[in-house]
């Protein structure tokens, strides 16, 4: 048996998979996020996004269809724990090269299976975003919650996880188009390959590059990537942003989207438990027209402190209003909270990176007539 234990005491039930470390001082606490996709737990475990996080599976059946290493988002996952309820062994894969169970006890994830995910979803979206512990016996977590001083760690975290780049040095895809230029806070590779069909040439940036490293390649736009964390805490990424989103095209995804809104002087905040899912309704205020998207955040843009920004809400979410994307008035920039790429069912929103495209061609051409 191990569980998951909330400050209050409140534990969830199941039994050990994946990787556990055996020494109780390893014991810390993580943010604990429910996903209500159906599909897609291989993309989940792999997107850097939830770097230090729980991930808890609302669909009752995880691992049946193996594991396909070409379809990671990242080499590398950086989930702490992943609770569902039935963990299958993904025998009905015909080309699984291998099972979640198997991933995750190669890349050290802590799993925990045979738990009641439904009653965990409950509470969370009863109490919201909390912290939890993994842990073998219950007085585990008794001892560490009666010690908590607070989770002070997330800042830290937060800063940590961006600057371990997935990449330390910035790297070039060829192609025969325009250069991109890709800031990795912990890009997902469906990002890269939607540009890469694209035809752009692409380098990769890791997250602490300065702005004059990125516009000594003389990129003609750039993508802000997804990526863990508080983007209030990201001084420095938010810095970098600021001093290239006036210079060049810029496509914002996600953590990306967050921090062009920052640099532009507004705000975000944590939304009580957070949009991970495969059916997110967004709604185009310019068209009319609804999209189902994918999404992965715990935080959001502050719609109000957009004003005098120069920035304009183009797209909202259905279920709760928020703010989904923005575009500039003057500058060529375009940015969305959801993963274009994520393709929940039809591709509907790929054509976010087709807008993308005729941004950085257009710009080439006003060069051009210059
Ligand atoms: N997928 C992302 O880029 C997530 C952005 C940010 N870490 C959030 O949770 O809101």
């Amino acid at each position: 048996m191990a569980y998951l234990v909330f400050k209050d005491g409140t534990a969830f039930e199941g039994e050990e998979f994946g990787s556990w470390l055996k020494s109780s001082n390893a014991v810390t606490e993580q943010e604990v996020v429910f996903n209500t996709s159906m599909s897609g737990y291989q993309e989940m475990v792999t997107d850097l996004s939830y770097a230090g996080q729980i991930l808890v599976l609302t669909q009752p059946q995880i691992g049946n269809y193996g594991w396909h290493h070409e379809e990671n988002e990242a080499a590398k996952t950086r989930l702490q724990g992943l609770v569902v309820r039935e963990l299958s062994e993904g025998e009905g894969s015909l080309h699984g090269e291998g099972s979640l169970e198997d991933y995750c006890q190669q890349y050290g994830v802590q799993g925990l299976k045979g738990v009641d995910t439904r009653a965990l979803t409950r509470y969370l979206r009863q109490f919201g975003t909390l912290p939890g512990v993994l842990v073998q016996t219950q007085e585990e977590a008794l001892e560490f919650w009666a010690n908590f001083q607070g989770n002070d760690a997330t800042k830290e975290k937060s800063e940590h996880w961006v600057y371990r780049s997935t990449v330390k040095e910035a790297y070039e895809i060829p192609g025969s188009g325009p250069l991109i230029a890709v800031l990795d806070f912990g890009v997902k590779r469906n990002i890269i390959r939607n540009l890469q069909e694209r035809g752009f040439r692409i380098m990769v940036f890791p997250a602490g590059s300065t702005p004059e490293e990125i516009l000594r390649q003389r990129p003609s736009g750039v993508v802000l990537s997804n990526g863990p964390g508080d983007p209030g805490e990201l001084l420095e990424c938010v810095a970098t942003v600021r001093r290239l989103y006036d210079k060049l095209p810029v496509l914002g995804i996600c953590l990306g989207h967050q921090l062009l809104a920052l640099a532009a002087g507004g705000a975000t905040y944590k939304l009580p438990y957070g949009h991970r899912g495969g059916n997110h309704p967004v709604i185009d205020l310019r068209s009319g027209k609804a999209t189902m998207t994918s999404q992965n955040h715990g935080y959001a843009v502050q719609e109000e402190s957009l004003k005098g920004s120069g920035f304009e809400v183009t797209l909202r979410n259905l279920n709760d209003g928020t703010v989904e994307g923005m575009e500039h008035l003057t500058y060529p920039i375009l940015s969305v909270q959801f993963h274009p790429e994520g393709a929940p069912g039809p591709e509907e929103n790929a054509e976010i990176f087709d807008r993308f495209k005729e941004l950085v061609e257009s710009g080439l051409s006003r060069k051009g007539r210059r």
